[in-house]
């Protein structure tokens, strides 16, 4: 798994392996990575580094320093460099002599939206990990300008580190240099970082324990089951699926599909859509009811049954029954309107809740707001239950604190009937024995590489991203070392 660091923590590790480094070293180091990946950015766009006009944004912090020592790395490569200061008198000076001392030039503020008009690569060094609030105006003007391709110093100014939040203008970047650690922003808005490229600073052994994680290719592979020699279709877990009504069937399909093309395991269907859900899968056993469903190792309850009293009866079966509950949209809105429905559960049996902001608002009283991270970890102690926060990252948090962030791969998932086939596959997951956290996460991540191999550029259908479930499982385990 990838660890994520808040600001705060990374603050920390640097001033310990500060502490024990020369001077003004950790600082060149970080530099010149980003010089390497501004010439290889210049390269790729004007063909070439020598001649080319490379344009430093420069804050008065440690950041504008890196974009200072990057920007004499690049003279030193032939290209021409220009710095705006945005606090002149605060620059970085060791950063400052040496852009000037490698024949660097400093422009005035004034002149910068003529320079960056002009530039091939615009280099953003307004401000790093110690970023407080919206830009200020002046740095704000600046970016405003910029239409070439611009590399991020550690990250894109304008953007919230910690919570990926942007309230103003903000850098729009083609690509991020992070120092050391991958920070919060890096996968809460990718789009705003563009390609993230890790430079080793020698931070790895103060960081300690993560506080996000991200899944690779090879977390899920080894996460998703497989069948084994001795297994049985009973071995493999039975998901029973409770979704969907005879006026709306689309989300019994497309929930108790998705359960079969998770895993080799059965798959059992109860509820008022048990004819066309057969007709469209004869795998499923399908059944009328809930209560004559028989034995599964995990329920997905909610989509579409409605949120009356018989879908209320309905969750608070499938919560007595001592096996996980994957509750799903209307099954959020029932425990909102009803919390008391959560007596029916036995407390040692997990719950996962996989609102989408809506939902979340329903459930908690409160949107999630720029904070996240927060507001999913909250959730998830309050209702003592793993909660699948749904948006362009996907967040999943457990009661203990562990927070995973599935990094958003398009926009292609914000189709109807898309959560209902992540819920599918979710269940699938649980009733092969998964643990929560992880099997939401997993199920997050081969839910996101089907919706992108369903789409190939072009708008999916929930119907094209279940197709794609075998393909987007493939896919992790091929790229999985
Ligand atoms: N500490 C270290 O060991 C290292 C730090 N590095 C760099 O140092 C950065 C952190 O440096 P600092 O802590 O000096 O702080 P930053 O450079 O992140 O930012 C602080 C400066 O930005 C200004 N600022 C804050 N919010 C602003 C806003 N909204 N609009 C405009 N300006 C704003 C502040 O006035 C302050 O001068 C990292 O992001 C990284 O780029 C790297 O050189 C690697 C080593
Ligand atoms: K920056």
């Amino acid at each position: 798994m990838r660890g994520i660091w808040t600001t705060d923590h990374i603050r920390q590790a640097e001033e310990r392996l500060l502490a024990v480094t020369p001077e003004g070293a950790l600082m060149r180091r970080a530099a010149h990575g980003v010089s390497v990946h501004a010439a290889r950015m210049l390269a790729e766009h004007t063909g070439s580094v020598s001649g080319r006009r490379v344009v430093l944004l420069v804050g008065a912090g440690n950041n504008g320093g890196d974009a200072l020592w990057a920007g004499a790395f690049l003279r030193k490569r032939g290209a021409g460099v220009a710095a705006v200061l945005l606090q002149p008198g605060k620059a970085h000076p060791e950063g400052l002599a040496a852009l000037r001392r490698a024949g660097g030039r400093v422009v005035p503020l004034a002149d910068g939206p003529q320079w960056i008009e002009s530039a091939d690569l615009v280099v953003d060094g307004i401000v790093g990990i110690s970023a407080k609030g919206p830009l200020r105006p002046d740095a704000a003007a600046l970016v405003e300008r910029v239409a070439a391709p611009v590399l991020a110093v550690d990250l894109p100014s304008g953007v919230e580190p910690d919570s990926g939040a942007v309230d103003g203008p903000a850098v729009r970047a083609t690509a991020t240099v992070t120092f050391g650690a991958y920070k919060p922003v890096h996968v809460l808005n990718p789009e705003r970082c563009g390609e993230v490229v890790f430079v080793d600073i020698g931070l790895g052994d103060e960081l300690g324990e993560p506080d996000l994680r991200g899944l690779d290719a090879a977390d899920v592979a080894a996460a998703w089951p497989m069948p084994g020699p001795s297994d049985n279709k009973y071995s493999q877990g039975v998901t029973g699926v409770a979704a969907g009504s005879s006026a709306y069937p689309g989300a019994a399909v497309l929930a108790a599909a998705a359960a079969v093309r998770a895993t080799s395991g059965m798959v059992r269907y109860a509820g008022h859509a048990a004819d066309v859900v057969r007709w469209h899968w004869p795998e499923v056993v399908a059944t009328g009811s809930i209560f004559d469903a028989g034995r599964v190792q995990a329920w997905v309850v909610g989509p579409g049954i409605g949120t009356g009293s018989a879908g209320r009866d309905v969750l608070v079966h499938a919560l007595g029954q001592g096996v996980p509950v994957c509750a799903d949209a209307d099954a959020i809105t029932i425990i909102a309107e009803r919390p008391e429905v959560l007596d029916a559960r036995d407390p040692d049996t997990p719950l996962l809740l996989t609102p989408h902001d809506g939902e979340f608002e329903r459930l908690t009283g409160n949107a999630p707001g720029p904070d996240r991270v927060g507001a999913v970890c909250e959730a998830a102690r309050r209702f003592d239950a793993v909660v699948l926060l749904k948006g362009h990252s996907t967040l999943v948090a457990d009661p203990a604190g562990r927070v995973l962030v599935n990094k958003a791969r398009g926009s292609w998932l914000a189709t109807a009937g898309s959560g209902d086939v992540l819920s599918g596959l979710t269940g699938a997951l649980l009733a092969s024995g998964v643990e929560p956290w992880l099997a939401a996460g997993v199920a997050a991540d081969v839910h996101a590489r089907a919706g992108e191999l369903a789409a190939r550029g072009v708008p999916a259908s929930a119907s094209g991203v279940l197709a794609a479930i075998p393909d987007a499982i493939r896919q992790a385990r091929s790229l999985a070392p």
